[in-house]
Formats: C-alpha cells, structure tokens, sequence
C-alpha cells in the first residue's frame, strides 16, 4: 500500500477530521500517533481501530498542542515506538472568538509548535528522514469570515507560516516538505457548535450560515480523501489545497518576486 512503513502523527485526531485523517492513513498502511486532549473519545477510537487494524499500528496519546511539554513528549513517544516519523498532520483547532487568546494558542501556536517539533525529528541536516508536514488551516485562511475574525487571523497566520517554512525548508536543505489543506465547511462538531463560539460576532452568524448554504457543507471523508491525495504528491511544497464542494484545487498564491 502507498504509505507501508511510514509512520505518520496527527494532531486533534480524536474527532472530525483528524480521526477521518488517521483512519485514511492506517487504510493506506502507514502506522499513527494520535494526539488529542480529549482523552475519553481518544481511548475509544484507539480500542475501535485496535479491532479493525491491529494493536500495533496505532497509538493514542492525551496531549494539550498549548504544551510546550506534552507535545514534546508525545511526540518523542511516537519517535521511540515507530522508529521514525515521515508525516505529521497538524490538525487540532476550535473556534472561539470569545476566548479568542486560546483561539490563537491552539490553532496558530499549536500549529507552529507541532511544525517545529516536527522538523527537530525529520531534518535531514540532523541526521533525521525528511518527511512533510501538513497544516490544516481553512478557507478561512485564504479569505476573511466577518463573524470569526480571530478564527480568520490564526487561519491566515498558519497559511503564512507553513508558506514559509517550506521556502525556508528549499533553500536550507532540510528534506521536509511543508503543505496546507484549506477545507470549506465541514460537518464536524466546530460546526455544530458554531452559534455558540461567535462571541461578540454572533450578530453577524447569519452571514456565515447564508454562506455555508451557498458553499455546501462537506463531508469528513471528501476532506480525508483530499488529505490523502496532497500527502502522495510529493511535487507539492508550500502549496494550499482547497477542499470545495466541486472538487479540490491548490490556491494559485501570486508571485510577489
Ligand atoms: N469543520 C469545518 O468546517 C472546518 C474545520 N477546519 C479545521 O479543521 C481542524 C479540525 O477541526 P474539526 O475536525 O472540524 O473539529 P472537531 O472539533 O471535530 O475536532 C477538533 C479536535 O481537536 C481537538 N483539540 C482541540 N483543542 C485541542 C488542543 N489544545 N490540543 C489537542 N487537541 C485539541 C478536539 O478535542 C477535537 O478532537 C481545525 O483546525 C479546524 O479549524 C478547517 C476548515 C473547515
Ligand atoms: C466561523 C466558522 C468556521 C468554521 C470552520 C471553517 O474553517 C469553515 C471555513 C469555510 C469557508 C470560509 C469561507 C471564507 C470566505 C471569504 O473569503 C468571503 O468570501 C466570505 C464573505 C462573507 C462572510 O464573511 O461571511
């Protein structure tokens, strides 16, 4: 299968996407690490792939992406089972646009975190495998929700960043990889969740529910599917692949030399 013997780890993976990323992942044959503070439905996707998969190929580690510490050591674990790391998925993200500091914690410093400890494991100028690294960041990454504006903020941020990390990546020989999954809406708890994660912005949900009646809402697997297709493409480095109703196709980001 196309990913035998890689060893992948994602973030936020208990749920929604990152649990549909993992599954597509161990479907492919590569081994995870998933990572997630929810601790209960962690446990319990572990058991069920256990099942379908093996006890082997997969493990479930608590960890908060807001510590420095835990995602250090979890993902020193995943190193220490594995042998390696080729793949890591940065995935873990909320929308709160009242605790908009935790907002920025988890979905910007927790994507810059996961990156750079992904690096200390994968660059090549230390001894390490190479691999890539994808961020998820969102369409929202690309263009502004007025009713999220600290969600737009982290969203672009991370588009940024893994931007250039991936030139910087080029030029210092690194041998890593740094790419963006930009999905639209996805039926997912952050959505079910959405009137109550506006805050002061709540006056303007409308807005956004007029949009996603325009875009659609997309299903988990159509993401997962997309996520598997811009991990295979090994020609794609610093690219943003949209996840849109109609399809996927990479963000055509101007030049600005
Ligand atoms: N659902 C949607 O419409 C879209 C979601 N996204 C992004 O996809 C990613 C995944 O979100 P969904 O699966 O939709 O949401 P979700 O709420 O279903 O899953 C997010 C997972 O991340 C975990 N998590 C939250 N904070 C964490 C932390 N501090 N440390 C570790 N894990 C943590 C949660 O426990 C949960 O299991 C997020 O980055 C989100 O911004 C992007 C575009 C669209
Ligand atoms: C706040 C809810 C976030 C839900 C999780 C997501 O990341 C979904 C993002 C999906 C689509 C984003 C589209 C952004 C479009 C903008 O470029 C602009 O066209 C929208 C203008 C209207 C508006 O701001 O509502």
């Amino acid at each position: 299968m196309a990913l035998d013997g890689k060893a992948a780890l994602v973030t936020g993976a208990a749920q929604g996407l990152g649990k549909s990323f993992s599954e597509v992942l161990l479907q492919h044959g590569a081994k995870v690490a998933m990572l997630d503070v929810a601790e209960e439905a962690g446990k319990s996707l572990k058991e069920s792939l256990d099942q379908r998969y093996g006890a082997d190929r997969s493990l479930f580690i608590p960890c908060d992406v807001q510590s420095q510490q835990q995602f250090k050591d979890a993902m020193q674990k995943a190193v220490d089972t594995f042998g390696q790391l080729d793949i890591v998925c940065n995935n873990a993200g909320i929308v709160d646009e009242r605790a908009w500091e935790e907002a920025v914690s988890i979905n910007l410093m927790g994507v810059i975190r996961g990156t750079y400890l992904a690096l200390e494991h994968m660059n090549k100028l230390t001894g390490g495998p190479g691999g890539v690294v994808i961020n998820v960041a969102s369409l929202a990454g690309l263009g502004p929700l007025l009713s999220a504006p600290v969600y737009t903020a982290t969203k672009h941020g991370v588009v940024g960043f893994t931007r250039a990390m991936a030139d910087a990546s080029k030029v210092s020989g690194y041998g890593v990889r740094f790419n963006l999954l930009c999905p639209d809406f996805v039926q997912t708890n952050i959505l079910s969740a959405l009137t109550s994660s506006l805050g002061p912005f709540a006056h303007l949900r409308d807005s956004t529910k007029h949009l996603m009646e325009k875009h659609g809402i997309l299903d988990v697997s159509q993401v997962s599917q997309a996520f598997l297709q811009l991990l295979l493409d090994q020609t794609k480095d610093g690219e943003a692949l949209m996840v849109l109703g109609n399809g996927s196709q990479y963000y055509p980001f101007p030049s600005l030399e």
